[in-house]
């Protein structure tokens, strides 16, 4: 499908454009001229150039390769160009000769990252359709919407894929090729009129590098499409593909210009091209000075950015940057921020919650592995605390089955840290994509998790709270359901805050096992609170969720039952003074005021478990707006 037959689709009924996709389709160059990018080094207050004097121009239905030995610059040129490079950056990024804003890069270009960010429990075509329902506002219909999705399917030669899994470690799905592909369908579902690409043929055989290539090329050609893309050592296949070339080395240009005039610059360098080597190759091998004889590859270097500074492509280069900026019509360059056809912030909360409910209930690592690890929890804790009984040699038991069980429940919250950081690290790629911000992240974070953490406290209380003999009615065990409920909530809620502070597996495993230790020491059972530490106690204890769901489960235990004493030769023994002591039984509550718990305070005590919840929770979103990787 063309761009003009898009935009056609668009159209609402007085004719006007409502997604505004015409705009996007009104470039005409990316330019960028004398870009400096400086970075601070390590252990140095001397800042580092990275990128020195870097210009060029690419342009609509061509592929420009930005090609250099690793570590030369290619993902800072393009992140700069795409205005995702961070540092200080001196020199000007146009687009149809203007400096535009970053809104306006963001709404006319797409940025396809080196890694695959696939959620592997969707479908290749549902992966296209909610990058669509994310990239394209409402004005689009559902029937639209459908065929644009078809279409890209097409045109990337997905179409017999369509309805296969992505793949998890699980379950093999699509080859590395084809998620490449869809990948880069995905990005450009939006219709955007700049396609950046970090190394998208790494990890890929050459002839699966050469396929994907080939598919950007015939797209980026049929749609007119500005296509940059950072590559390794492509094949003598796969370069020819490109149009135009960049190559760099340490930071400084070596060559920008059409890939059809190299072979003649160079020769004139007197570095011709062996005519049956590739010709990446040959040029990589040029500019490289990490492997050969250093000082002769340096003096190489040098003569190569000197003659390439001084050379008539270059200034012919410079001549055709000041022209796109000097020669635009004012209609060419109007580009807007409104051109966005980006939906709002219901309809990103709608999606993600769409994509996350299927993703949750596909991907057996998020919740289904934590039920069945309850579970088995549930019926260990059952069959160790069977049948207890109503006789006060069974009232420590109990008040240590609740604590195991609140404690414990809380502290296997940390499997949940992998599941986390893999939802994270694809928010992290979606946001710099422009897709969703934070609170949507964060909101559909905590409702998906509501159900599952329901269904999970249900089903391990209906098995261990009737195999131990837990006070046997509907009142109790509902509040039991609910002290846990929100027990695990809390301790999700910890696990989001801690891995949005140290987004990394063993830091955030190891924190937020030591967070648990912490409560369960200071939560008042293990030592009594008229005993514990001062410190601990103000610094700690007040804010600890254990405790109040400890205080909760053992008001729902002991406030309204009670214990037989033990009667030896006739007389009996009550380990708790109670009322009822002449009755050689003991209240429950006597049990609670040995704790020093009130009965009655449930209703506070729920209120502070949510107040925490929504500290912890509102804590992890502040991190995560500041934080940006
Ligand atoms: N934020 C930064 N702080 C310090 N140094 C940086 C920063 N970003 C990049 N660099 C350095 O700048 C140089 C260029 O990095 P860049 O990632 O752009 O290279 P590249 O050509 O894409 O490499 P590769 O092909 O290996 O991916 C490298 O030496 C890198 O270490």
């Amino acid at each position: 499908m063309q761009a003009n037959e898009l935009r056609d689709m668009s159209r609402d009924e007085n004719g006007s454009d409502a997604s505004t996709l015409p705009e996007l389709s009104k470039v005409i160059s990316v330019s960028w001229r004398e870009i400096q990018v400086m970075v601070k080094k390590q252990h140095s207050a001397r800042p580092r150039a990275i990128l020195s004097d870097i210009s060029g121009i690419a342009r609509p239905g061509e592929m420009m390769a930005l090609m250099g030995p690793s570590g030369c610059g290619k993902t800072t040129l393009l992140n700069t160009l795409a205005q995702r490079q961070a540092g200080s950056i001196v020199g000007q990024v146009c687009i149809n000769g203007r400096e535009q804003p970053r809104s306006v890069h963001r709404a006319v270009s797409a940025y396809v990252e080196q890694e695959d960010t696939l959620i592997g429990s969707l479908t290749t075509q549902e992966t296209l359709r909610f990058a669509a329902d994310f990239s394209i506002s409402r004005s689009l219909s559902k029937h639209d919407l459908v065929a644009r999705v078809r279409d890209l399917l097409n045109e990337f030669g997905l179409q017999k894929q369509a309805r296969t899994l992505v793949g998890t470690p699980f379950r093999k799905g699509l080859s590395g090729g084809q998620k490449r592909r869809v990948s880069v369908a995905a990005q450009l579902i939006g219709n955007p009129s700049i396609l950046y690409l970090d190394e998208p043929t790494s990890g890929l055989d050459s002839t699966a590098s050469h396929e994907i290539m080939l598919f950007i090329k015939r797209f980026a050609k049929q749609h007119n499409l500005v296509v940059i893309a950072s590559i390794h050592q492509p094949s003598t296949k796969t370069f020819d593909l490109f149009d135009q070339v960049t190559l760099l080395s340490q930071g400084k240009m070596c060559y920008s210009g059409s890939r059809r005039d190299m072979p003649n610059y160079f020769a004139e360098l007197d570095l011709e091209i062996p005519p049956m080597m590739n010709p990446a190759e040959y040029l990589l091998d040029l500019v490289n000075i990490d492997f050969a004889y250093r000082e002769e590859a340096q003096a190489r270097l040098d003569y190569i950015t000197t003659q390439w500074a001084s050379s008539a492509l270059h200034r012919k280069l410079i001549a055709d940057v000041l022209d796109s900026t000097s020669s635009s019509s004012d209609k060419a360059i109007h580009l807007s921020p409104g051109s966005s056809t980006r939906p709002g912030i219901r309809k990103q909360l709608f999606t993600l919650l769409r994509r996350s409910f299927i993703k949750s209930y596909r991907d057996i690592v998020t919740y289904w592995i934590r039920l069945v690890m309850y579970l088995g929890l549930a019926i260990m804790m059952g069959t160790v605390w069977l049948r207890l009984t109503t006789t006060q040699k069974h009232i420590q038991p109990f008040a240590n089955a609740i604590f195991f069980g609140s404690a414990f429940m809380s502290f296997m919250a940390v499997a949940y840290v992998p599941a986390f950081l893999e939802d994270r690290a694809i928010f992290i790629k979606e946001r710099a994509n422009g897709l969703y911000g934070p609170t949507v992240f964060l909101l559909t974070n905590f409702i998906i998790g509501i159900p599952y953490l329901f269904l999970i406290s249900t089903l391990f209380s209906v098995v261990a709270y009737w195999l131990g003999n837990f006070n046997p009615n509907a009142h109790s065990f509902f509040m039991w359901v609910l002290w846990l409920f929100l027990d695990l909530l809390a301790a999700e809620s910890l696990v989001v805050l801690v891995a949005s502070l140290i987004p990394n597996f063993v830091g955030a495993l190891a924190i937020t096992a030591f967070a648990n230790g912490l409560w369960m020491s200071v939560g008042g059972f293990l030592v009594p609170l008229p005993v514990l530490n001062v410190f601990w106690k103000y610094a700690f204890h007040y804010w600890d969720y254990q405790t109040y769901v400890f205080q909760g489960m053992m008001v729902n235990e002991f406030s309204d039952r009670t214990y037989d004493c033990t009667v030896v030769n006739g007389q009996c023994h009550c380990m708790y003074a109670s009322a009822l002591q002449d009755q050689c039984k003991i209240a429950g509550t006597a049990v609670l005021e040995q704790y020093g718990y009130a009965v009655g305070k449930q209703g506070q005590w729920l209120g502070i478990m949510v107040a925490i919840i929504l500290g912890y929770r509102l804590t992890g979103w502040v991190v995560t707006v500041l934080r940006k990787t």
